[in-house]
Protein backbone atom coordinates (compact mmCIF):
# COMPACT_ATOMS: atom_id res chain seq x y z
CA UNK A 1 0.00 0.00 0.00
CA UNK A 2 1.55 3.18 -1.01
CA UNK A 3 1.13 6.63 1.57
CA UNK A 4 0.35 8.84 -0.78
CA UNK A 5 -3.09 6.64 -0.96
CA UNK A 6 -3.94 6.23 2.20
CA UNK A 7 -6.66 8.91 3.45
CA UNK A 8 -8.17 9.61 6.79
CA UNK A 9 -11.81 9.42 6.18
CA UNK A 10 -14.93 10.19 8.40
CA UNK A 11 -15.53 7.36 10.69
CA UNK A 12 -11.58 7.61 11.32
CA UNK A 13 -10.07 4.56 9.61
CA UNK A 14 -7.55 4.67 7.42
CA UNK A 15 -7.46 3.02 4.13
CA UNK A 16 -6.71 2.74 0.79
CA UNK A 17 -8.71 4.57 -1.82
CA UNK A 18 -10.07 2.14 -4.44
CA UNK A 19 -11.40 3.30 -8.05
CA UNK A 20 -13.65 1.88 -10.00
CA UNK A 21 -14.41 2.75 -13.65
CA UNK A 22 -17.40 1.65 -15.19
CA UNK A 23 -17.93 1.77 -19.13
CA UNK A 24 -20.19 0.60 -21.65
CA UNK A 25 -22.54 2.03 -24.72
CA UNK A 26 -25.28 4.62 -24.14
CA UNK A 27 -28.02 3.58 -21.50
CA UNK A 28 -26.55 0.08 -20.92
CA UNK A 29 -26.69 0.68 -16.96
CA UNK A 30 -23.38 2.44 -15.77
CA UNK A 31 -25.48 4.59 -14.11
CA UNK A 32 -27.76 2.23 -12.22
CA UNK A 33 -24.64 0.07 -11.54
CA UNK A 34 -22.97 2.95 -9.93
CA UNK A 35 -26.10 3.60 -7.91
CA UNK A 36 -26.07 -0.05 -6.68
CA UNK A 37 -22.54 0.60 -5.68
CA UNK A 38 -23.30 3.82 -3.77
CA UNK A 39 -26.31 2.37 -1.93
CA UNK A 40 -24.41 -0.19 -0.70
CA UNK A 41 -21.27 1.97 0.23
CA UNK A 42 -23.12 5.19 1.49
CA UNK A 43 -20.67 7.79 2.53
CA UNK A 44 -17.68 5.43 1.68
CA UNK A 45 -18.40 5.95 -1.95
CA UNK A 46 -18.67 8.74 -4.26
CA UNK A 47 -19.41 8.88 -8.23
CA UNK A 48 -17.98 10.74 -11.20
CA UNK A 49 -19.73 11.12 -14.66
CA UNK A 50 -17.00 11.68 -17.13
CA UNK A 51 -20.21 13.42 -18.59
CA UNK A 52 -19.53 16.48 -16.07
CA UNK A 53 -16.16 16.79 -18.06
CA UNK A 54 -18.05 17.66 -21.62
CA UNK A 55 -16.43 20.57 -23.08
CA UNK A 56 -18.96 23.24 -23.23
CA UNK A 57 -21.25 23.50 -26.57
CA UNK A 58 -23.61 25.80 -26.28
CA UNK A 59 -22.75 27.91 -29.03
CA UNK A 60 -24.44 25.31 -30.65
CA UNK A 61 -28.48 24.58 -31.34
CA UNK A 62 -28.73 21.50 -29.21
CA UNK A 63 -29.54 19.50 -31.86
CA UNK A 64 -27.19 20.51 -34.12
CA UNK A 65 -26.12 17.48 -36.28
CA UNK A 66 -22.84 18.52 -36.59
CA UNK A 67 -22.02 17.99 -32.61
CA UNK A 68 -20.38 14.84 -32.11
CA UNK A 69 -20.77 13.51 -28.43
CA UNK A 70 -19.17 10.40 -28.97
CA UNK A 71 -15.74 11.05 -29.53
CA UNK A 72 -13.25 10.99 -27.34
CA UNK A 73 -11.93 14.76 -27.82
CA UNK A 74 -15.53 16.23 -26.75
CA UNK A 75 -14.67 15.82 -23.09
CA UNK A 76 -11.96 17.63 -20.74
CA UNK A 77 -9.87 14.48 -19.88
CA UNK A 78 -7.56 15.65 -18.12
CA UNK A 79 -9.56 17.77 -15.71
CA UNK A 80 -10.84 14.60 -14.74
CA UNK A 81 -7.54 12.73 -14.59
CA UNK A 82 -6.44 15.92 -12.14
CA UNK A 83 -9.46 16.08 -10.09
CA UNK A 84 -9.34 12.22 -9.73
CA UNK A 85 -5.78 12.37 -8.18
CA UNK A 86 -6.08 14.85 -6.03
CA UNK A 87 -8.91 12.91 -4.70
CA UNK A 88 -6.73 9.69 -4.36
CA UNK A 89 -4.60 12.40 -2.45
CA UNK A 90 -7.51 13.28 0.19
CA UNK A 91 -8.29 16.15 -1.18
CA UNK A 92 -11.77 17.97 -2.03
CA UNK A 93 -11.85 18.77 -5.48
CA UNK A 94 -14.74 21.68 -7.18
CA UNK A 95 -16.43 19.23 -10.41
CA UNK A 96 -17.83 21.16 -13.60
CA UNK A 97 -21.38 20.79 -14.07
CA UNK A 98 -22.98 19.79 -17.50
CA UNK A 99 -26.13 20.59 -19.01
CA UNK A 100 -27.97 17.59 -21.55
CA UNK A 101 -30.23 20.19 -22.14
CA UNK A 102 -28.31 23.39 -23.19
CA UNK A 103 -25.08 21.65 -24.13
CA UNK A 104 -23.76 24.26 -21.55
CA UNK A 105 -20.79 23.87 -19.06
CA UNK A 106 -22.43 25.53 -15.90
CA UNK A 107 -20.56 28.54 -14.28
CA UNK A 108 -21.50 26.60 -11.01
CA UNK A 109 -19.24 24.16 -9.79
CA UNK A 110 -19.80 21.26 -7.06
CA UNK A 111 -17.77 20.29 -3.92
CA UNK A 112 -16.53 16.57 -4.14
CA UNK A 113 -15.44 15.04 -1.03
CA UNK A 114 -13.02 12.33 -1.04
CA UNK A 115 -14.40 9.21 -0.37
CA UNK A 116 -12.52 5.67 -0.17
CA UNK A 117 -14.34 3.88 -3.27
CA UNK A 118 -14.09 6.34 -6.50
CA UNK A 119 -16.53 5.51 -9.09
CA UNK A 120 -15.95 6.88 -12.52
CA UNK A 121 -18.68 5.70 -14.88
CA UNK A 122 -18.83 6.88 -18.74
CA UNK A 123 -18.54 5.34 -22.10
CA UNK A 124 -15.48 5.80 -23.17
CA UNK A 125 -13.15 6.38 -19.79
CA UNK A 126 -11.30 2.95 -20.78
CA UNK A 127 -10.38 4.52 -24.40
CA UNK A 128 -7.62 6.71 -22.78
CA UNK A 129 -4.47 5.07 -21.26
CA UNK A 130 -4.14 8.10 -18.65
CA UNK A 131 -7.66 6.67 -17.46
CA UNK A 132 -7.02 3.45 -17.26
CA UNK A 133 -4.06 3.41 -15.70
CA UNK A 134 -6.28 4.97 -12.85
CA UNK A 135 -8.49 2.19 -11.79
CA UNK A 136 -8.13 -0.46 -9.33
CA UNK A 137 -10.69 -2.47 -10.96
CA UNK A 138 -12.25 -1.44 -14.88
CA UNK A 139 -15.80 -3.00 -15.48
CA UNK A 140 -18.04 -2.95 -18.47
CA UNK A 141 -21.06 -3.16 -19.08
CA UNK A 142 -22.27 -5.09 -21.84
CA UNK A 143 -26.16 -4.76 -23.09
CA UNK A 144 -27.41 -5.46 -26.77
CA UNK A 145 -27.36 -2.14 -28.89
CA UNK A 146 -31.26 -2.32 -29.51
CA UNK A 147 -32.33 -2.81 -25.74
CA UNK A 148 -29.78 0.55 -25.12
CA UNK A 149 -31.45 2.02 -27.92
CA UNK A 150 -35.17 1.95 -26.85
CA UNK A 151 -34.14 2.86 -23.08
CA UNK A 152 -32.10 6.04 -24.81
CA UNK A 153 -35.12 6.98 -27.09
CA UNK A 154 -37.77 6.74 -23.74
CA UNK A 155 -34.48 8.69 -21.16
CA UNK A 156 -34.17 11.17 -23.74
CA UNK A 157 -37.30 11.93 -24.62
CA UNK A 158 -38.22 12.29 -20.53
CA UNK A 159 -35.13 13.50 -19.28
CA UNK A 160 -32.82 15.67 -21.57
CA UNK A 161 -35.75 17.48 -23.77
CA UNK A 162 -35.29 15.37 -27.04
CA UNK A 163 -37.91 14.41 -29.94
CA UNK A 164 -37.88 11.11 -31.27
CA UNK A 165 -36.63 12.19 -34.53
CA UNK A 166 -33.37 14.00 -32.98
CA UNK A 167 -32.80 10.93 -31.15
CA UNK A 168 -32.76 8.81 -34.20
CA UNK A 169 -30.62 11.13 -36.15
CA UNK A 170 -27.64 11.52 -33.57
CA UNK A 171 -27.91 7.82 -32.79
CA UNK A 172 -27.15 7.03 -36.48
CA UNK A 173 -25.01 9.77 -37.38
CA UNK A 174 -22.71 10.10 -34.62
CA UNK A 175 -23.72 7.44 -31.44
CA UNK A 176 -23.57 4.46 -33.23
CA UNK A 177 -20.52 4.56 -35.25
CA UNK A 178 -18.82 6.09 -32.36
CA UNK A 179 -19.64 3.18 -30.09
CA UNK A 180 -18.61 0.82 -32.71
CA UNK A 181 -15.26 2.94 -33.52
CA UNK A 182 -13.93 3.86 -29.89
CA UNK A 183 -16.23 2.51 -27.06
CA UNK A 184 -17.06 -1.41 -28.16
CA UNK A 185 -13.21 -2.17 -28.68
CA UNK A 186 -12.27 -0.70 -25.20
CA UNK A 187 -14.27 -3.24 -23.86
CA UNK A 188 -10.86 -5.20 -24.23
CA UNK A 189 -9.31 -3.20 -21.56
CA UNK A 190 -12.26 -4.22 -18.90
CA UNK A 191 -11.33 -6.54 -16.04
CA UNK A 192 -15.23 -8.10 -15.52
CA UNK A 193 -17.40 -7.91 -18.50
CA UNK A 194 -21.26 -7.55 -16.88
CA UNK A 195 -23.76 -8.83 -19.34
CA UNK A 196 -27.69 -7.61 -19.90
CA UNK A 197 -26.27 -4.78 -17.17
CA UNK A 198 -27.88 -2.58 -15.27
CA UNK A 199 -29.79 -4.88 -12.86
CA UNK A 200 -27.74 -8.48 -13.08
CA UNK A 201 -27.68 -9.39 -9.64
CA UNK A 202 -25.26 -12.07 -9.60
CA UNK A 203 -22.29 -9.33 -10.70
CA UNK A 204 -23.70 -6.72 -8.81
CA UNK A 205 -23.35 -8.77 -5.86
CA UNK A 206 -19.61 -10.37 -6.71
CA UNK A 207 -18.66 -6.35 -7.05
CA UNK A 208 -19.97 -5.63 -3.50
CA UNK A 209 -17.86 -8.80 -2.15
CA UNK A 210 -14.53 -7.58 -3.95
CA UNK A 211 -15.19 -4.08 -2.86
CA UNK A 212 -15.82 -5.42 0.84
CA UNK A 213 -12.52 -7.24 0.79
CA UNK A 214 -10.46 -4.32 -0.33
CA UNK A 215 -12.34 -2.31 2.67
CA UNK A 216 -11.59 -4.67 5.09
CA UNK A 217 -7.78 -5.92 4.32
N1 LIG B 1 -31.94 -3.69 -16.21
C1 LIG B 1 -32.69 -2.68 -16.63
N2 LIG B 1 -33.96 -2.91 -17.04
C2 LIG B 1 -34.72 -1.92 -17.50
N3 LIG B 1 -34.33 -0.61 -17.59
C3 LIG B 1 -33.09 -0.32 -17.19
C4 LIG B 1 -32.21 -1.33 -16.69
N4 LIG B 1 -31.02 -0.75 -16.39
C5 LIG B 1 -31.17 0.56 -16.69
N5 LIG B 1 -32.42 0.81 -17.15
C6 LIG B 1 -32.96 2.11 -17.60
O1 LIG B 1 -32.31 2.45 -18.82
C7 LIG B 1 -31.98 3.83 -18.84
C8 LIG B 1 -30.47 3.97 -18.97
O2 LIG B 1 -29.86 3.37 -17.83
P1 LIG B 1 -28.59 4.06 -17.16
O3 LIG B 1 -28.21 3.25 -15.98
O4 LIG B 1 -28.84 5.52 -16.95
O5 LIG B 1 -27.53 3.84 -18.34
P2 LIG B 1 -26.19 4.60 -18.71
O6 LIG B 1 -25.70 5.29 -17.48
O7 LIG B 1 -25.28 3.50 -19.17
O8 LIG B 1 -26.54 5.56 -19.82
C9 LIG B 1 -32.51 4.45 -17.56
O9 LIG B 1 -33.76 5.02 -17.83
C10 LIG B 1 -32.63 3.23 -16.63
O10 LIG B 1 -33.66 3.41 -15.68
O1 LIG C 1 -24.95 17.30 -24.44
C1 LIG C 1 -24.94 16.06 -24.60
C2 LIG C 1 -23.98 15.24 -23.98
C3 LIG C 1 -24.03 13.87 -24.18
N1 LIG C 1 -24.99 13.34 -24.97
C4 LIG C 1 -25.05 11.87 -25.16
O2 LIG C 1 -24.96 11.23 -23.90
C5 LIG C 1 -24.43 9.93 -24.08
C6 LIG C 1 -23.60 9.54 -22.87
O3 LIG C 1 -24.43 9.45 -21.74
P1 LIG C 1 -24.97 8.01 -21.26
O4 LIG C 1 -25.64 8.33 -19.94
O5 LIG C 1 -23.79 7.13 -21.11
O6 LIG C 1 -25.94 7.52 -22.27
C7 LIG C 1 -23.56 9.96 -25.34
O7 LIG C 1 -23.90 8.85 -26.14
C8 LIG C 1 -23.94 11.31 -26.00
O8 LIG C 1 -24.42 11.10 -27.30
C9 LIG C 1 -25.92 14.14 -25.59
O9 LIG C 1 -26.80 13.66 -26.34
N2 LIG C 1 -25.87 15.49 -25.39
Amino acid sequence: MTKKNIIKFKRGKKMKTFLIGIAGGTASGKTTLARILKDSFQEDAIILKHDYYYYDRSHFKVEDEKINFDHPDSFETELLVKQLKKLKKGEAVQRPVYSYKTNERLAEKKRVNPAAIIIVEGILIFHYEILRKLFDLKIYVDTDADIRLLRRISRDIKERDRSFESVKRQYLSTVKPMHEKYVEPSKYYSDIIIPHGGLNEIANDLIIKKIKDHLRN
